[in-house]
């Protein structure tokens, strides 16, 4: 490990010198260790690669220490896996060495929520890294020793398990499939929010059709299936016994190699299906186990559904018991060697360098590496570092971004007001709130430092970073965050969004209908310039979301008492909050430049301007002639032009467009019908290119969308089933009484007017499939769009209407905003009367409206989750939606442009701008 000692100033930040005195960036008085109590006194600091500063040791496996640590360059905790070679036999070196290669390969190429993203590799004489996301929690086997008898609930080891068929089902349907080989509690790591990780690809592989066993008996003990001990190859229900078993130990608080398992420490009780299900997955036999690990998240969704909405007690039954393991069989595993740093191993010769690439190199020959992988892997290995591409980062002077404004630049900028993307993408670059979202829709603090939740949550607590500031150095403290969120709810401020964002604070319906002055000192507490106390009307377990909107951001209140509503023409005076300020604020352009008071990453440009063009047109030639850097929103009438350019990228938005039924009307009171209508259509003939065809209402992006939705009457493709809807048409017209075609009611559908000449196109697709596939001549009816937007407002607006066309855009990425706002009881969107009305499943709807209250307050994030995906699947099921297609934002980078991205609410977020550059 090369170790350098540095010091930080602790007025900047900046590294210096062990001997310096002064520091070099802002001439500062530097803190020597003299100057320290012994408390506080400096440790030697080691950073790896000049790169990553390791902070503390927080695990050590068989062959790895793992370290949180902080990259510098981009100012982010990571983890360090150091590797050590030293010291190791030649039989360990080529395990490390297969460990280390399976981590990357998999870790490099995967991308799921729960598997830790890896960043970087690179090794010195004696050691491997890996450089990964840093997870901040314990293993699951970490957390169960702490509970009493080590034995977790039914609901949390449920939300567990759905988490982790989850992330098989990623890895089994990979093409080939990814075995993980080692499912067991040390393996998946949880976080304090309940969220789950699965850590070491030490032993994964993919399955290799027609191979009959395994090169290599590897598992641990236990938790591997008996075909795991070299009898058979490992396929996907290897996985489906390992995660039995752990469920089991989570369950019993019994490791499965412990005696007598059933002497479990507290009596458990099962639902009967769960405890089927297990015996199931423990079978020894894999071709007993079942199918797939979706059909075993099938099964758990509607075990966990059951429970929840029946809530009946389940019945008692027994723990099932796996099959005894196999002594004779010579078993390996990486938990069984000697933990690091726990027997300190015999001193011995040191591996020489040119022996371990020797030994690595015939395993990898072994392990059937293709030669050019072969060679681009040990070719990494020449790297003394990360392999990065060699680029050359223009100079300062040239670090400037011209972005299109297609949007007019006269909308004020007000986050309480604002109202289009291009203006909510300038708030989000000036005005930072106390959180917001990454480009994975997590939420990431901002102003705030850290939160905390009443047990009850009713109550959120939040502290501000140390010395914040607005642009003008005013000190920006939770007085300016509580006037700001206060501000949003005032009914001065005409079609802000902060009565809708905001209505879980306490009174906030009050004061936006004007009953209430003010929420501070009320529910908006202050007790001192660090934090901030906000008091909830419901436990929403969203509330964290609710505070990532625009009109979340904080305003300067000096500025607004000088200048009024008019305080968005002098932000150049102040007032900016995130990582950029204003230089010029319009009128025919609008410059922007870094914000040195920002508490977070500098952008490493030096400026950015908007320049309005007019039209998208006219801003895609001035892309072409390299006047321009960034191009957003392309819409679809120049796709087929703009989508040939290098620089041309997608990215999926989160909203859902979708046909409405009215429960209400004939003849979609009527599930079959709706199936019908909804199996009739081919949606990947509606509309190409700016959009993908979907069966969901919870879209991809967010992050409860559940990516083994089926369609309706188990439909799993968005081409339809005209067969299938025709049979269903027919079973629904003969429970309605409608003797032939003839004598069906008239099928209308309304549209609003836009200025979208597909929107028509799509209309007449639709009805021509109806026609062709159902015999059903469906009228089409257009309005004007605030004809139809007022209609479709009521239950009494929608009475005359059977089927309409509309979509929903999120306000925050939250499965609540697809389900809850949409369909429970009494929610102003559900107009179409879902639940109250007189089908025949009217009450299975009403259950699951109270699925969704259930899940609107569950504080655990993953239980929450499968609540309203189980939810969402019957939705789907009943056609409460016939949703469409999910819109693409479409968009152009110039090639010198690096870092740059939308995300899924056609943002770029805030973060990002410290790592978009412009290379020469
Ligand atoms: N990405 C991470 N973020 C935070 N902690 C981690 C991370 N990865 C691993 N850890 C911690 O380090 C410990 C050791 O990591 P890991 O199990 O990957 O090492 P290993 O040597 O590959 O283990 P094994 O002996 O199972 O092969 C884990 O138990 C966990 O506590």
């Amino acid at each position: 490990m090369k170790s350098i000692n540095i010091l930080y100033c602790a007025t900047c930040g900046a590294a210096n010198q062990e001997n310096d005195t002064t520091c070099f960036a802002c001439g500062n008085k530097l803190l020597h260790s003299q100057d320290f109590d012994e408390q506080t006194q400096m440790q030697t600091i080691t950073i790896l690669e000049g790169r990553y500063r390791l902070i503390e040791c927080v695990g050590k496996g068989g062959f790895a220490t793992v370290y949180k640590a902080e990259d510098l360059q981009i100012k982010q905790i990571v983890a360090v896996k150091e590797i050590t070679l030293k010291d190791l036999k030649p039989q360990e070196i080529i395990d490390a060495t297969d460990t280390y290669h399976r981590e990357i390969r998999f870790g490099s190429s995967l991308k799921h929520p729960a598997l830790p993203k890896v960043y970087a590799h690179f090794m010195d004489q004696e050691h491997w890294y890996i450089v990964a996301q840093f997870i901040d929690g314990q293993t699951l086997e970490e957390y169960r020793q702490r509970l009493p008898d080590g034995q977790l609930p039914l609901s949390e080891t449920l939300t567990i398990a759905f988490q982790v068929c989850d992330v098989l089902s990623y890895l089994h349907s990979r093409q080939p499939p990814i075995i993980f080989r080692d499912i067991k509690p040390d393996n998946i790591m949880r976080t304090r929010t309940g969220r789950i990780y699965l850590i070491d690809f030490g032993i994964a592989r993919q399955y290799r059709p027609g191979q009959r066993r395994d090169t290599q008996a590897l598992g641990s003990p236990g938790y591997a299936a008996p075909e795991q001990y070299g009898s058979d190859q490992t396929t996907e229900r290897s996985d489906i016994y390992s995660l039995g078993a752990t469920l089991q130990a989570l369950l019993t608080g019994h490791n499965p190699l412990d005696e007598d398992i059933s002497a479990t420490r507290k009596p458990v009780v099962l639902p009967e299906e769960l405890s089927e299900l297990l015996a199931e997955m423990l079978a020894r036999d894999p071709a007993q186990r079942p199918t797939s690990i979706i059909s075993v998240q099938r099964r758990l969704e509607q075990i966990s559904a059951t429970t929840i909405l029946v809530g009946s007690t389940p019945q008692a039954s027994a723990i099932p018991i796996p099959p005894p393991i196999p002594s004779s069989t010579p078993y390996y595993t990486p938990s069984t060697r000697v933990r690091a740093g726990n027997a300190p191993a015999k001193p011995k010769k040191r591996p020489g360098w040119l022996k371990v690439v020797a030994i690595a190199i015939i395993l990898l020959v072994v392990l059937g590496f293709g030669s050019d992988n072969l060679l681009s892997y040990i070719s990494s290995w020449t790297h003394q570092g990360p392999i990065v591409q060699e680029l050359s980062i223009a100079p300062a002077s040239q670090q400037v971004l011209n972005i299109a404004a297609t949007n007019s630049l006269d909308e004020p900028l007000d986050p309480a007001t604002v109202q289009n993307a291009q203006s909510m993408q300038i708030v989000s670059m000036t005005s930072a709130g106390l959180l917001s979202l990454n480009d994975d829709m997590e939420i990431v603090p901002q102003l705030a430092d850290s939160w905390e939740a009443s047990d009850n949550g009713y109550t959120w607590t939040f502290h501000l970073r140390y010395g914040l500031k607005f642009s003008d150095g005013t000190p920006l403290t939770s007085a300016d965050v509580a006037y700001s969120l206060d501000r949003a709810l005032d009914p001065a401020l005409k079609y802000g969004a902060g009565p809708y964002n905001l209505q879980y604070i306490k009174g906030a319906d009050q004061r936006s209908a004007g009953k209430i002055k003010s929420l501070i000192g009320q529910s908006i507490l202050i007790p001192d310039p660090d934090t901030i106390i906000f008091k909830l009307s419901k436990n929403i377990g969203y509330f964290l979301d609710t505070l990532t909107t625009p009109c979340a951001s904080v305003v300067e209140k000096a500025l607004i008492e000088k200048y009024a509503s008019g305080f968005t023409n002098h932000l150049s005076e102040g007032g900016s909050s995130g990582p950029f300020k204003f230089a010029q604020n319009r009128p025919s352009q609008m410059v922007l430049v870094p914000n040195p008071d920002y508490y977070g990453s500098k952008p490493a440009l030096s400026k950015i301007t908007f320049t309005s063009y007019g039209s998208t047109e006219t801003a895609y030639n001035a892309y072409q002639a390299n006047q321009v850097g960034f191009v957003d929103n392309i819409p679809s009438s120049l796709i087929d032009r703009v989508s040939q350019d290098s620089g041309f990228h997608h990215s999926l938005q989160l909203t859902t467009n979708y046909l409405a039924m009215n429960y209400l009307s004939k003849p979609f009171n009527n599930i079959k019908i709706r199936q019908a209508f909804a199996l009739a259509i081919n949606k990947d003939l509606i509309r190409k290119n700016t959009a993908l065809p979907t069966n969901h209402i919870i879209p991809a992006g967010d992050p409860s969308a559940n990516v083994n939705l089926t369609g309706p009457a188990g439909i799993q493709t968005t081409a339809g089933d005209p067969t299938l809807a025709r049979k269903l048409l027919q079973e629904g017209m003969y429970e309605e009484g409608i003797s032939s075609i003839q004598t069906f009611p008239t099928v209308t559908l309304t549209y609003p007017q836009s200025g979208d000449t597909l929107r028509q196109n799509e209309m007449a697709t639709m009805q021509e499939m109806w026609q062709k596939n159902l015999g059903i001549t469906v009228k089409l009816q257009i309005m004007s769009g605030s004809n139809f937007y007022k209609a479709i407002s009521s239950q009494q607006g929608v009475k005359n209407m059977q089927m309409w066309r509309v979509g929903w855009v999120a306000s925050y990425p939250d499965a609540s905003e697809w389900t809850t706002v949409q369909f429970a009881q009494n929610a102003s969107q559900n107009v179409y009367a879902y639940g109250q009305n007189q089908s025949k499943n009217a009450a299975r709807q009403q259950e699951i409206q109270k699925l969704l209250a259930q899940a609107d307050i569950t504080q655990n994030e993953p239980q929450r989750t499968m609540m309203y995906r189980s939810a969402e699947q019957n939705l789907v099921n009943d056609v409460a939606w016939l949703p469409l297609y999910q819109y693409l934002d479409s968009y152009v980078v110039q090639s010198n442009l690096h870092g740059l991205k939308v995300n899924a609410m056609d943002m770029i977020a805030p973060d990002d701008w410290s790592n978009i550059y412009i290379t020469q």
